[in-house]
């Protein structure tokens, strides 16, 4: 079983050393070498590249991606070389190449059909949010058990009953499934949908979910999120008063606007963090 809850280690499996010393992966090792937290910051970066295709860019420098994805521009290049792109001295990388080589590496050649267990508050976001769509995960089927909801529409889709999840998931060529119940029903559903041939689910409900090792489950947590943000925030306040205590005020400004970029940097997934 894998549960992606857990940001994955940061070494792959074995590197040499690029000429601007950004450690590389052998080409053999790449595709399984990418890191969990670097796979998530491949998708920032392709979100940033969206943008800059959208406004007509053409070529972006490491920097200028880096800045734009909220990373150091090390860490960016690292994590491109694990997908082959290494850009060109004093150009950058073309937007329009590295954003191909990021969907091809992410799976995201074709679309992928997701349904959405639980209609409730969270189950009606989700559904009715016009971004999944545009990102290749369009919402194609709606479930939930209470009868007050059967054939009601939800961002123009019905909800139909749990027991259906084999036929309609197997209509639409589901491959993805959201679980927004509530954690006692949330087992069930997972079954269901693992039953019905969907390998990939997302999890919202607070609860661990036992799944076959063919199945990937990421697990979404808002209340972690915000308990890394007060971490954030608990230590930059306890930096603050260490400075002060130590009669720093007089170069605390100065200091602020030339602060490496590294000391803003999530531990756990390497993201720049936004005061
Ligand atoms: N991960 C996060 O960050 C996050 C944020 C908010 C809510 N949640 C979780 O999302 C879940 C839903 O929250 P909500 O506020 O939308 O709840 P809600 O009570 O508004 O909705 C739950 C829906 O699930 C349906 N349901 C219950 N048992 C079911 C079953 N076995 N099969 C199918 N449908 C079933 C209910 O009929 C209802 O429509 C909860 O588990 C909550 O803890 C997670």
């Amino acid at each position: 079983m894998r549960d992606g809850d857990a940001h994955g280690a940061e070494e792959p499996a074995s590197e040499q050393q690029s000429s601007d010393g950004v450690t590389i992966p052998e080409p053999q090792d790449r595709a399984k070498a990418i890191p969990e937290a670097a796979v998530a910051r491949l998708a920032v970066y392709l979100r940033v590249l969206s943008g800059f295709a959208e406004q007509e860019v053409h070529t972006v420098s490491s920097e200028e991606l880096a800045v734009a994805a909220g990373v150091n521009s090390a860490k960016l290049r690292k994590d491109l070389s694990y997908i082959g792109s290494y850009g060109t001295r004093g150009v950058g990388y073309e937007v329009a190449v590295l954003i191909g080589q990021i969907e091809r590496t992410l799976g995201l050649t074709q679309q992928h059909s997701v349904a959405v267990i639980g209609i409730g508050n969270l189950g009606h976001a989700l559904a009715n949010y016009g971004g999944f769509p545009s990102r290749g995960f369009p919402v194609a089927a709606l479930f939930d058990l209470d009868p007050d909801l059967m054939g009601v529409p939800v961002g123009g889709i019905p909800v139909d009953h749990v027991d259906d999840i084999p036929r309609v998931c197997a209509e639409r060529d589901v491959t993805i499934g959201a679980i927004a119940t509530p954690a006692k029903g949330a087992q069930d559903v997972c079954d269901r949908l693992v039953q019905a041939g969907v390998r990939c689910v997302l999890n919202f409900a607070p609860v661990v979910l036992q799944v076959p090792e063919e199945v990937e489950v990421r697990k979404v947590d808002l209340a972690v999120e915000m308990q890394i943000l007060s971490f954030h925030v608990a230590r930059r306040s306890q930096e603050t008063s260490e400075s002060t205590a130590s009669g720093a005020e007089a170069d605390g400004a100065a200091q602020s606007k030339t602060r490496d970029v590294n000391a803003g940097v999530n531990p756990v997934d390497g993201m720049v963090v936004r005061p």
